[in-house]
Order: C-alpha cells, then sequence, then structure tokens
C-alpha cells in the first residue's frame, strides 16, 4: 500500500505523546500571561502610590515565580517533543535503509549514490527539523497567540487589540507569496547538494583512473563549478528566507507602533489605565516571537513537505524483484539442477533482446562454462539466475521448478556468486569472506581462503585475517580482491557455484591453483565459469559459446575444438600468444614483447580475436 504521509502517520501514531508534550508547552504558555497581569497590577499601584513593600515583593515573587515556572514547563515540552522528532528521524532513516535493501539492481543502475546519501542525510534531517522546532513553533504559536489576544481584549480593550493586530494578515499573505519560491528554492538546493556529493564520490571512487589520466585538472574545474553552484543556490535560498523574515519582522513592528501611538492615546483620555497600557504592550512583545516564528514555520513546513514527498516517492516505489505469488516456501534447500528453456531476455529499456532462445541443461553435480565475445550475454544468463532481474515465467528452472517458485531467499542462500565487479567491504578480511548471516568458525575462513589461494597472501599482513581493508577493498590487489571474493562465495558451501570472470586477474600459474583446488569443491556442486581464458573452462563438462545472445556452439573442450569455429579459434589465438610470451628475452623490453606480453593479459584482445578495440 502506498504511504501517503510520515508526518501525519507518526503524529497519528505517537498522539498520546503528542497531546502531552502539547499539554506542557499550554502550560508554559499560560504562566507566561502572568507576568504582563502582574505587570499592570504593579505599575497602577504605583502610578496611584497604594503599593505596600508586602505587596510589591509579591508582585515580584509572583512574576520569578511564572519565570521560572514558564522556563520549567517550556524546556519540558520542548525536551519531549524533540526527543519524539528524533525518534522519528531514525525511523524514517531506517526504513529508508530498509527500502533500499528491498529494491531490485535496476533501481540502482538508475540512481546517483549522492542523490541516495542526500535523500538519507539532509531530507531526514529537514524533516526531523520540520517536526521538532517547526511542531514546538506551530504549538507554541497557536496557543499563546490565541490566549494572549484572549487576554488583550478581556483584561485591556478590544479596540486596541483589534487595531493593533491589524497588521497581522499581512503576514499570512507574505507567507503565501513566499511559499512557492522558498520551496523550490529548498529542492534545488538538495539537488545541488545531491550533485556535489556524487562529484566527490565518484572523484574519490576513481582517484586512479584521474591520477592516471592526468585528469586533476579537469576534475578540480567540474567539482568548484558544481561546488560554486551549491553555494549560489545556498545564499539564494538564505536571501529569500532573510527577506521574508525581515519583511515579518516590520509587520510586527508596525503592530507596536499602532499600541504605542493608539495606547497612548487611550491612557491620556482615562479609557485605559497605565498599568494596563504597560500590561498591553508586555502582551505584545509575547505575540512578537510567536507571531516571527509562524512566518518561519511555514518555511519549515514547505521544505518539511519537499523533502517528505522525496522520501516518499522513494518508500512507494515498488521492488522489481520479489518473492512470486506461486513462490512456495517449502523449497529450503536446492540440488544444483539447472534447465534453460527457450530463454528470450530484454533488460528493461533495451530495444534489442540480449539473450535470444536459450536453451540448455546443466545436471546437479556437472559444471558448465560460458565463453563468448564482450557483451554477449554472459553475465546476463548468471544475473537472471540468481534473480537479479526477473526471467520470463517457465524459462528457467532449478531442481525442476521454475525459478519463480523458489523463494529468493532460499535461491541466494543456495548459489554463490563471484561476481565480475569484486567488491569488498571496509571491513576486516575475515568480515568479507564470512559475509553471511551464518556464523563460520576459524577453521572454516581458514579453507575457503586456502582454496582460494589467497591464505598465503593474508597472512603476510600484520594482522592477519584481522587486517581493515580500505573503501571497497582498495588496499588490496586486482587479484588479491578477486580471491577474496572466491573465498567470500565458497565459504557457503553453496549448491551452485557462479564465477563470472573471476579468474582474470590472477595469473596462469594462480589460476591453476585455484582451480584444482576448486575440484574437491566442485565433486558435489553444480558449477557455472565463465572465463575469457581457455584454460580456465577447458576441463568443464559442458561448454557453451554466446555471441550477440545466443548459443551458436556447444559441447566438451574436444568437441568444439573439432567444429573449429569461435571457440577453436580463441583457442588457437590463446595458444600463439602463450608462445609469444615464452620467446627468448631477445629485446625482451622492446615494444613487441611488450604487445605480445599485453595481448595474453588483455582480456579485450582474445575476445575480440585481434587487437584491443578492434
Ligand atoms: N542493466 C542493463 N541494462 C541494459 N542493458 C544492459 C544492462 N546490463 C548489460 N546490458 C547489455 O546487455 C548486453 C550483455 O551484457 P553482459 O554483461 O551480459 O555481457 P557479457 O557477455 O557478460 O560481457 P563481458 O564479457 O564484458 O562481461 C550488453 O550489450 C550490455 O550493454
Amino acid at each position: 500500500m502506498k504511504k501517503k504521509s510520515i508526518f501525519r502517520a507518526y503524529i497519528a501514531e505517537n498522539r498520546w505523546a503528542y497531546l502531552l508534550g502539547a499539554g506542557l508547552v499550554t502550560v508554559s504558555c499560560l504562566m507566561q500571561l502572568f507576568i504582563p497581569n502582574l505587570l499592570g497590577r504593579f505599575t497602577d499601584g504605583l502610578e496611584q502610590r497604594v503599593l505596600t513593600y508586602q505587596e510589591a515583593i509579591g508582585y515580584a515573587a509572583g512574576m520569578i515565580g511564572a519565570g521560572f515556572g514558564v522556563a520549567f514547563f517550556r524546556s519540558t515540552g520542548r525536551i519531549y517533543l524533540f526527543r519524539m522528532s528524533r525518534r522519528l528521524e531514525m525511523q524514517v532513516r531506517g526504513s529508508l535503509f530498509s527500502h533500499w535493501e528491498r529494491l531490485s539492481a535496476p533501481y540502482f543502475n538508475n540512481q546517483r549514490i549522492g542523490d541516495l546519501m542526500s535523500h538519507a542525510i539532509s531530507d531526514v534531517n529537514v524533516i526531523r527539523e520540520t517536526t521538532m522546532g517547526g511542531l514546538f513553533n506551530i504549538l507554541e504559536a497557536v496557543v499563546l497567540i490565541t490566549i494572549t489576544v484572549v487576554a488583550m481584549v478581556s483584561s485591556v480593550n478590544p479596540w486596541l487589540t483589534l487595531l493593533t493586530m491589524l497588521p497581522l494578515p499581512m503576514l499570512s499573505i507574505l507567507a503565501y507569496s513566499f511559499n512557492k519560491k522558498i520551496q523550490r528554492q529548498s529542492a534545488d538546493v538538495q539537488q545541488a547538494v545531491g550533485d556535489l556529493t556524487s562529484r566527490v564520490q565518484e572523484f574519490t571512487a576513481g582517484i586512479r583512473v584521474v591520477k592516471a589520466f592526468v585528469q586533476e585538472k579537469e576534475e578540480r574545474a567540474l567539482f568548484t563549478k558544481d561546488n560554486q553552484r551549491a553555494v549560489a543556490l545556498n545564499r539564494r535560498f538564505v536571501r529569500s528566507n532573510s527577506l521574508f523574515g525581515s519583511l515579518s519582522s516590520a509587520i510586527v513592528g508596525l503592530s507596536f507602533l499602532v499600541s504605542v501611538v493608539f495606547g497612548g492615546i487611550l491612557v491620556l483620555n482615562g479609557t485605559i489605565t497605565l498599568g494596563e497600557f504597560v500590561a498591553f504592550n508586555t502582551y505584545l512583545s509575547l505575540l512578537m516571537g510567536p507571531i516571527e516564528n509562524l512566518g518561519k514555520v511555514v518555511n519549515q513546513l514547505q521544505r518539511g513537505k519537499a523533502s517528505e514527498d522525496r522520501i516518499l516517492a522513494i518508500l512507494n516505489t515498488e521492488p522489481d524483484v520479489v518473492d512470486d505469488v506461486s513462490a512456495d516456501p517449502r523449497i529450503t534447500s536446492l540440488q544444483g539442477g539447472i534447465e534453460v528453456r527457450n530463454l528470450t531476455f530484454s533488460y528493461p529499456e533495451a530495444k534489442e533482446p540480449t539473450l535470444k532462445n536459450i536453451s540448455l541443461h546443466v545436471p546437479k553435480g556437472s559444471s558448465l562454462a560460458i565463453v563468448g565475445r564482450v557483451g554477449s550475454g554472459k553475465s546476463t544468463l548468471v544475473h537472471l539466475l540468481v534473480r537479479l532481474y526477473n526471467p520470463p515465467k517457465g524459462t528457467l528452472f532449478i531442481d525442476g521448478n521454475d525459478i519463480h517458485e523458489i523463494p529468493l531467499q532460499t535461491l541466494r542462500s543456495q548459489i554463490g556468486i563471484v561476481p565480475q565487479d569484486q567488491f569488498l567491504f571496509s571491513s576486516t578480511i575475515r568480515d568479507n569472506i564470512s559475509f553471511d548471516p551464518r556464523p563460520y568458525t576459524e577453521d572454516e575462513v581458514v579453507r575457503a581462503s586456502r582454496i582460494a589461494q589467497v591464505y598465503d597472501n593474508i597472512i603476510e599482513f600484520p594482522n592477519k585475517f584481522d587486517t581493515a581493508l580500505g573503501e571497497r577493498g582498495i588496499s588490496l590487489s586486482g587479484g588479491q580482491r578477486q580471491r577474496v571474493s572466491i573465498a567470500r562465495a565458497l565459504i557457503k558451501k553453496p549448491s551452485i557455484l557462479i564465477f563470472d570472470d573471476s579468474l582474470s586477474a590472477v595469473d596462469t600459474i594462480t589460476e591453476d591453483l585455484i582451480l584444482e583446488g576448486l575440484h574437491s569443491v566442485m565433486e558435489d556442486r553444480t558449477t557455472i565459469i565463465i572465463g575469457h581464458r581457455i584454460s580456465s573452462v577447458q576441463a568443464a563438462d559442458q561448454i557453451i559459446v554466446l555471441d550477440e545472445g545466443r548459443i551458436i556452439e556447444r559441447g566438451t573442450h574436444n568437441e568444439l575444438l573439432a567444429l573449429n569455429g569461435l571457440y577453436a579459434d580463441i583457442h588457437r589465438k590463446q595458444l600463439l600468444e602463450e608462445e609469444a610470451e615464452k620467446l627468448p628475452p631477445d629485446g625482451a623490453d622492446g615494444p613487441e614483447a611488450e604487445i605480445a606480453a599485453g595481448a595474453a593479459r588483455n582480456p579485450d584482445y582474445n575476445r575480440r580475436g585481434g587487437a584491443a578495440g578492434a
């Protein structure tokens, strides 16, 4: 069900708590009224020279007592309401995070990290401020204005009250005319902060590329432009806010002018006493703060509404991939037999299907290798298997069950994937390997890292498995990151293991060692290996070659060589490259050797059957 309001829902849910907060604020407002009243009577007593010392001390004590009472109830009410808004802030941030966890991969493809961070930090802060200062000020303003006006009318003079109140509707007109503008400007400021955060995030994530391509100056120029824009938009926003504040203060000042002039006349002609005049002006000064705040509150509510809309837009986005109605909760584990039937799949905004009429059968415990040129659809096929995207119904089956019938929790916990981008968290190596709800023993962590051939590297670090990795694991080499990712998939002991081009950053000797170690692991598991090096896929029970989303060849290594098609072509070229690498060091520093070695290392070269980019 779509959420319509964050504020209303929260206030309704906590109505008793809010009523108590409102009660405390009301008591503090009522106590404030004692002060002008006592001051007026004190002044009259003085003027008529009838005041005894005892009465004077009584008035002073009354005013001090009222002052303390106001301070006590006001601060207690304030603290109470502020605590409620802190809770709301925590709840909203919590629901945002949980909702992001539910959303599917395509959602994040279309979002910038800076914007998401701006929603989680700035928008949630605005929501807190709105329920904090905003709600407190509005409550205080409404209660104080109402009871003060009643006191002014009943205890001083209705006409004087009416006249001094006359300029106040102008405040509403002013607030109304500033509303839209301030709301728009607030959204622009939030957007600019999002742009700036994205810029910093991208710059820090891509710092190596920036430096390698000597792009510091250009990056600085782009950052400066965004930074200046954010400052300019903020200045414009602050200008509008202060103009609004000054104009509303001027209107309040006008009320005072009326009060002094008209009230003075009433004192002179004896309609009201001097004490009533003093009390009236003190009442009016009590009103000044809340009336000014009322103006600010209008802005605050506008900003709060804009932030609420942005957060609601996220919370109301439905995840594309969820448990199907046909999902069978009794399926809690997988054997690993995979069948693909006439699978044709298109990405949501793509014109052409990425996978076309794919059919294949991978018996449980067997291995499948997928090779093919860049962009031929290899990763897409395995992403569908873990339902990062939704395959059409009736096309993908595991253990004879349509993948839509398998609960997502079962599917993903039973499949161990080593993705192409080996993302590691800025935590310890141990945490990255045992990244699973289940706890793992030290032996299991060590065993997984040994099979992944990364154990020897890890124990060379001073803190071994407790070594903290920098953000995205960049304190490790590319090959080490890949092997930590492999260990992370292996430790789960999944029924289906998927390696998406996971051996590209390791040398051939390490690759052999990893594949050898995997033998024992793969025995009773279905394994899918996407690879560009024939050496990493040739032992598979079944190999398919994808080209532009279609299977163009399939068979074992020897059968494919005998076919003499694309697979055999790739194999031939890789053999030549290996030969070139083994050439005697004649001119080893020269460009030819570099090209040959580079070609052997560069998968793009292999994939395109020629020089990279050909
Ligand atoms: N999220 C996406 N939205 C739209 N198109 C996509 C998306 N992801 C991939 N594609 C497109 O689908 C095609 C297949 O991509 P895929 O990543 O499956 O190829 P691949 O064979 O794994 O390539 P590589 O060897 O480079 O990893 C490409 O043309 C790619 O541009």
